[in-house]
């Protein structure tokens, strides 16, 4: 992919102490033979230098501008560096580095909407170490969501897609206890979800006549009521709203059955009820090339379908497929 007529990706941290910056530096040495898009890393590039000296892997650091990134990136890895430093151990999480790692966060947002960047795509946070530290989002697609609407007057709804190639999916309720799943379940949250897939599908993957595919919450969803009753009180409804809109839509199905290629050939993503229900099926099938994509942003947002991995962390095992398919992912989706 040539570099130097678009706007370069932006890519957080992460968890400093996760995978995070190996699989960067990994997906740097790997540009050329993946024709990977030009990035940027948002971090401290003395831990980037320092992770890169574990490895024994050669890679020549810089920190930049975000004007130098195109012309940088051939020959460096560049970094827009932050205003703290970072001191981590591969695998062993502090909460003391939860400053970085939203930094890196409110930085990539503030330059792809000033039109910097043609995307965002960030590296796993781990949602625990963050809270100890007071962040009050469940996680990134909740935070970029504010981002983004801070100082305007416009709000967003982020929705979370999982896409790859053979599947994609989507979570109607995310990070919530499943015991929490069927009081937050409504037929307006479904609507207003489905119409944001609907058109991201159109305007941003080009699918002129999306097909969504809605899961039934319950067993065989609801088997006419006799095993729960939301299919039929509160997804049945959705459907119809959506379908009166135009929008092709089938349900509510079995959420058992509607996963396999048969059945994943009928629609273009899938609508799950609660977040396991979405992922199980996508990373059973495409854990190596699914991609983490927030929907109903003023920009794009990319990420690995996975996360900190703090248990591999250092070993040089950690694979970079799903960093790189995001990348990739948002230089297609993204601002030219
Ligand atoms: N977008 C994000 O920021 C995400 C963050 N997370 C966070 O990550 C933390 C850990 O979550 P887990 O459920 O343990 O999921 P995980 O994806 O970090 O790890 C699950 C298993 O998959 C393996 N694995 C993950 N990525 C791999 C890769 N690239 N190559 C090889 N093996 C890989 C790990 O070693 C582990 O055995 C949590 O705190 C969670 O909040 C989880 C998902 C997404
Ligand atoms: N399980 C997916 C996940 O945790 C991603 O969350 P987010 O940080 O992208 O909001």
């Amino acid at each position: 992919m040539s570099g130097l007529n678009q706007r370069p990706l932006l890519l957080t941290q992460g968890d400093p102490a996760g995978i995070g910056p190996e699989l960067s530096l990994r997906a740097w040495l790997e540009r050329d033979r993946a024709s990977l898009p030009p990035f940027a890393v948002i971090g401290d590039p003395d831990h980037f230098a320092r992770v890169a000296d574990t490895f024994g892997w050669t890679i020549p650091i810089a920190p930049v501008e975000p004007q130098q990134i195109q012309s940088a990136f051939s020959s460096t890895l560049p970094v827009i560096p932050l205003s703290v430093s970072v001191s981590a151990e591969p695998g062993t999480h502090d909460a003391a580095n939860a400053p970085s790692v939203i930094e890196a966060i409110e930085t990539a947002v503030r330059l792809v909407r000033a039109g910097s960047a043609a995307a965002v795509v960030t590296n796993p946070i781990a949602k625990h170490v963050l809270y100890k530290a007071g962040f009050r989002h469940p996680g990134h697609t909740e935070f970029l969501a504010a981002l983004a609407a801070k100082g305007s007057e416009e709000t967003y709804y982020p929705v979370m897609m999982l896409w790859s190639e053979q599947l994609a999916v989507v979570p109607v309720t995310v990070h919530i206890p499943l015991s929490d799943v069927p009081s937050a379940l409504t037929t307006d949250l479904i609507v207003l979800t489905g119409r944001i897939v609907a058109r991201e599908l159109r305007e941003r993957f080009g699918i002129a006549n999306p097909r969504l595919a809605l899961a039934g919450l319950n067993p065989h969803a609801g088997e006419n009521g006799a095993m729960g009753t939301e299919d039929e009180t509160i997804i049945v409804p959705a459907i119809d709203i959506l379908r009166a809109e135009g929008i092709q839509v089938a349900g509510p199905l079995p959420a058992d059955t509607m996963f396999h290629a048969h059945a994943r050939s009928r629609y273009d993503a899938a609508l799950a009820m609660y977040h396991d229900q979405a992922l199980i099926p996508i990373k059973t099938i495409a854990f190596d090339e699914a991609v983490n994509v927030t929907l109903g942003l003023s920009f794009v947002r990319t990420s690995p379908d996975h996360g900190t991995a703090f248990d591999i962390a250092g070993k040089g095992i950690a694979r970079p497929d799903s960093l790189m398919a995001a990348l990739k992912l948002a230089a297609r989706l993204g601002r030219p």
